[in-house]
This record gives structure tokens, C-alpha cells and sequence, in this order.
């Protein structure tokens, strides 16, 4: 049985990121929130796109200042979006204000607070530093050179930048489809009134929102009983039609567990079986060598806990890279345990909580009730796994904790 390090290791080598010239699409910028970027972005503007008034004041020449009071003439008004059309000579200001263009002639800016206007005369009480409060030209980022990388999601920042450089269009990778699909006969969907032995199918809705939440597109197939034929038309439906494909439950040892049989009848090459990790020890892991286009197959624990904890751990990564994501590795930050963290020894044990701060330092609040990994009423409002080492059996209260943010 694999360590978790290994799992992952393993997992992220065997995927295959998207690829620009197959997997690239080109969008709007209007519609490009949280997409990836597939091509280098450069602009053909500088930035600042001309010498400008960091504050509202007085353009002057830094030679006619460096002796104050000093009384300077004004020959002009720039507001911000006009062209000043005087150029300035010794003795002569601009009235200016905050992003407006610097005149010809003017090296510097002395802020309002710092004068004493009279009419078209204006006193600078007090000398400034040469260039002060001027933004110059290309000194935020000189036309042509790269501005924003490939493998970076697109959020609030990266939209503001594209938008000033005026990419309307960018060439983003496709989203991945992953398909989901629960295997058990004893689930029904949320609409079923129950059956004695029934439950509810929730994987379904956590794996599909999931991977809505990483950016891919979740190809929900439903529910499939454990019955082999059935079993095996979906699965190999659904690895020709995704990149991904996530199935939950029949990964252990009894004889409705058939998933691991059927990947073999379909080719598919079984890299992992299980990971020394609890929850979430049979996962099965595969690809299939002889088919075209790449599918990576996830086959996680039917338990509900076991589920979500495999996808954070192991598919999240994955599934990161392989939308063309440069930064996909796993989040570990250290943190004080609120509690005590019991481990499983023989298992890298993942308990689920709630990342916190206290007066600036992270903390680990783990949640209440069973810790069962088919206990999923405790899960909401999980924003991290706290794990506890390969032969560890606990972490006592307010020790540190590594725990990975999800
Ligand atoms: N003899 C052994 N038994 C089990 C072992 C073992 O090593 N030896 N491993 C246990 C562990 S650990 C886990 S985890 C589970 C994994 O089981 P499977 O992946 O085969 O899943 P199922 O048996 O189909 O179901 C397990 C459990 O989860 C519920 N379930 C299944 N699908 C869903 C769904 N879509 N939504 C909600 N809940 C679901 C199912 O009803 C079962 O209660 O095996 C242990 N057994
Ligand atoms: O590995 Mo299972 O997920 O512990 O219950
Ligand atoms: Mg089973």
C-alpha cells in the first residue's frame, strides 16, 4: 500500500495537462472569470501610458523650486483625460490634478497642501523632492513585454490588469469535463422517499460541486447498481467522453465492489489500489494506455466522508495540473490544534475542521461529532483537513498540526 506522499507523486505524474493548440479556446474577457490562461498576455501599451500626476497640485520645474516660498505663474488647468498644450518655462506652473497628464517642461509635482494660491499665482511654500508624486511613463511596465503568464486562473486582479491593457480576447484553456457516477443499489436520488436499506446518493452533489468549484465542467452519469454489465457500459462510456472520471463507491473487497475488475476488462492499467491514508484508504487509481485521448480514473470510497476527503487530497491536484494550472500543488500550513487529534497509526489520518486565526496565528478547530467517515452531518463549513502522521496515535491540544487548506 502506498504512503499519501507517494499517492500523490504518482497521481500528478500520471496526469496530462491540457495543451494549448489541442485544448485551447479563445473567450471574452466579459466571461473570462476564473478560466486559465493558455498564452503569454502582452500589451502594446506602457504603463503608465504617459508621465502623470500622481496627486492634485502644481506641475513645476523642479529647477525653479528648490528655494521656498517661491511665487510661480499659472498658465494652465489640466484636468484628468485632456492634453495640456502649454509647455511650462521657468517661473511658470499648471494646475493639475490626480492622473492628469503631465505638461512639457515639468519634472515635478508639489501637492495642494503645500501652496498658497492667489488668482493665477501660486506660492510653494515648501521645496520637493526632484520628480516627486510624477508616475513616469513605462515605469509600471514597458509595451510588449509579458504581462501576465500562462497557467494563471484569471480572478479580480488579473481581470482589472487585461482590462487596462485592452486584451478583450484570451486564449484560455477548455474546461476539463470530469464524469461522476455513485455505484451502489442502495441509492436512490433526494426526490425518492426511501426504502428500508435506502440512502441517498450525496456524492453525486459533492463531487459534481466539487468540480464545478475547481473549474471544470462535472458530467453527472448518475447512479449504477452494482450489476457488472451496467456497470461496465457506463464506465466505459464515461472514460472515452471525459478527462477525468470520479466514481464512487465498490473500490473494497466484497463481491459487489467491482470496479477494480471491470477498469481490467477495459485495459485500463491500475496504478494505485489503495493509500495508507483514513479516511479514504481504497482508491483505485487508472488510466488507459491503449485509448487516444487521456483519461485519468478515480475510483474513491462509496463513504461520504471518504469521498470528499480523496477528492481534496487526491483529485484536487490532479485536477488542478491538468486544467493547465502552473500552481497545483497541495496548501500545508502549520497550525495549533484546538483539540486533540487522534490518528489511526497504521493510516496517515485526515481530520476535518475549520482553519481559524487567533490574533494573527492559524488555528485548527476540529469538528464535532463521530469522527466516521460515514458521519457526513459534521463535514459543513470544512475549510481544511488537519492531518496526523503515519504512526502517530494523537496530537495533544495546542500542539502543532500540519493541515491542508482545501
Ligand atoms: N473487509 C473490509 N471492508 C472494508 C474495508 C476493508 O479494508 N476491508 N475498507 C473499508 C473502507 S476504509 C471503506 S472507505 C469502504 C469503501 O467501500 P467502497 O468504496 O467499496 O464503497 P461501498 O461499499 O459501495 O460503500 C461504502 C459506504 O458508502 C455508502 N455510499 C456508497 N455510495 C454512496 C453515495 N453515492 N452517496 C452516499 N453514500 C454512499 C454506502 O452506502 C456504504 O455505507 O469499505 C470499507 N469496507
Ligand atoms: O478509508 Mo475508509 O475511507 O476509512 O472509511
Ligand atoms: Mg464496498
Amino acid at each position: 500500500m502506498l504512503n499519501a506522499q507517494e499517492a500523490e507523486a504518482l497521481i500528478l505524474e500520471l496526469v496530462c495537462p491540457l495543451h494549448r493548440e489541442r485544448d485551447g479556446e479563445t473567450v471574452d474577457l466579459g466571461v473570462a472569470r476564473d478560466r486559465i490562461l493558455a498564452a503569454t498576455v502582452a500589451s502594446q501599451l506602457d504603463f503608465p501610458h504617459w508621465d502623470n500626476s500622481a496627486m492634485d497640485g502644481y506641475a513645476v520645474r523642479y529647477a525653479d523650486v528648490q528655494d521656498c516660498p517661491v511665487v510661480l505663474e499659472i498658465v494652465e488647468e489640466i484636468p484628468a483625460g485632456v492634453q495640456p498644450e502649454k509647455s511650462l518655462q521657468s517661473g511658470q506652473a499648471a494646475r493639475i490634478f490626480t492622473g492628469s497628464v503631465m505638461p512639457n517642461g515639468a519634472d515635478t509635482i508639489v501637492i495642494q497642501e503645500n501652496t498658497q494660491r492667489d488668482r493665477d499665482r501660486v506660492t510653494i511654500l515648501q521645496s520637493p523632492q526632484f520628480q516627486e508624486f510624477v508616475r513616469q511613463r513605462a515605469s509600471f511596465y514597458n509595451a510588449g513585454n509579458p504581462l501576465l503568464s500562462p497557467g494563471i486562473a484569471i480572478g479580480a486582479p488579473e481581470m482589472a490588469i487585461l482590462a487596462a491593457a485592452q486584451c478583450t480576447q484570451l486564449e484560455v484553456y477548455r474546461r476539463p469535463r470530469v464524469a461522476i457516477l455513485s455505484t451502489g443499489d442502495e441509492l436512490v436520488t433526494p426526490d425518492s422517499p426511501l426504502q428500508p436499506g435506502q440512502i441517498v446518493d450525496s456524492n453525486q452533489y459533492a463531487l459534481s460541486t466539487f468540480v464545478a468549484q475547481n473549474g471544470a465542467l462535472p458530467l453527472p452519469l448518475g447512479i449504477v447498481r452494482d450489476r457488472a454489465e451496467q456497470l461496465k457500459q457506463t464506465i466505459a462510456q464515461a472514460i472515452i467522453s471525459a478527462d477525468i472520471v470520479l466514481s464512487t463507491g465498490g473500490v473494497s473487497v466484497g463481491e459487489y465492489d467491482l470496479v477494480d475488475r471491470i477498469l481490467g476488462e477495459l485495459g485500463g492499467e491500475l496504478h494505485i489500489r489503495s493509500v495508507a491514508v483514513k479516511p479514504g484508504k481504497p482508491l483505485t487509481v487508472a488510466t488507459f494506455p491503449h485509448q487516444k485521448h487521456p483519461c485519468l480514473y478515480f475510483g474513491i470510497p462509496g463513504n461520504p466522508v471518504s469521498a470528499l476527503v480523496s477528492c481534496w487530497r487526491f483529485v484536487q491536484p490532479a485536477l488542478k495540473k491538468l486544467s493547465g494550472l502552473s500552481n497545483y500543488q497541495p496548501q500545508w500550513i502549520i497550525a495549533r490544534s484546538r483539540d486533540e487529534l487522534r490518528g489511526a497509526v497504521k493510516r496517515e489520518t485526515y481530520l476535518w475542521g475549520q482553519l481559524t486565526f487567533l490574533e494573527g496565528k492559524p488555528e485548527f478547530a476540529l469538528a464535532r461529532g463521530s469522527k466516521s467517515s460515514g458521519n457526513l452531518i459534521d463535514l459543513a463549513q470544512t475549510t481544511a483537513l488537519a492531518r496526523v502522521p503515519l504512526g502517530e496515535k494523537f496530537i495533544p491540544t495546542g500542539e502543532e498540526v500540519r493541515v491542508m487548506l482545501i
